[in-house]
């Protein structure tokens, strides 16, 4: 049973949600990947929220663009934590999805990353600090990535 729900509002939005995919494999998370639209796909979307407890997933990581409601709508149908992941959209450049994902009314609250790639990847991240704090083999494969990471680093700008 996998542990985290990757969802998206589109396929088109699957090409940055990969690294967050991509994170998870590294760490030996388990997770699965569906498109799930709060606007396009309103039923799928309730019936994922209301089951997400239910069949295992610990958390969910939402990504959306534009009138980016998935998140919050994910955070009101289910009190498991919900990390939202703001899409980069063609006409604001991901402000739209940042502003809408962010600003949750109190009480449903939404985790919100960074717009694209690394708000993706640091999604991914966090849902491996989160898991760890109970899953002692996670938490030193997780202390492995980041020591990996660190030694990844030149000190010189030449390499
Ligand atoms: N923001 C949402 C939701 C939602 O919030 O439920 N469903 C789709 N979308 C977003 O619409 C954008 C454009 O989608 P298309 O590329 O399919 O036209 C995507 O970034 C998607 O996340």
């Amino acid at each position: 049973m996998p542990q985290v729900g990757l969802i998206m509002g589109s396929a088109s939005d699957w090409p940055v949600l990969k690294k967050a995919a991509e994170t998870l494999d590294a760490l030996k998370i388990s997770y699965e990947v569906k498109v799930v639209s709060a606007h396009r796909t309103p039923d799928r979307a309730f019936a994922y929220a209301r089951g997400a407890e239910g069949r295992g997933l610990k958390l969910i990581i939402a990504a959306a663009g534009g009138a980016a409601h998935l998140a919050g709508v994910m955070a009101g149908l289910t009190h498991l934590p919900v990390l939202g992941v703001p899409m980069e959209s063609k006409a604001l450049k991901g402000m739209d999805s940042l502003l809408s994902t962010v600003q949750m009314p109190g009480g449903i609250p939404v985790a919100t990353f960074a717009i694209g790639e690394a708000g993706a990847k640091n999604a991914a991240l966090f849902a491996a600090a989160m898991l760890a704090l109970s899953d002692a083999e996670l938490n030193q494969r997780l202390k492995d990535w980041r020591q990996k990471q660190t030694d990844s680093v030149p000190e010189s700008p030449e390499g």
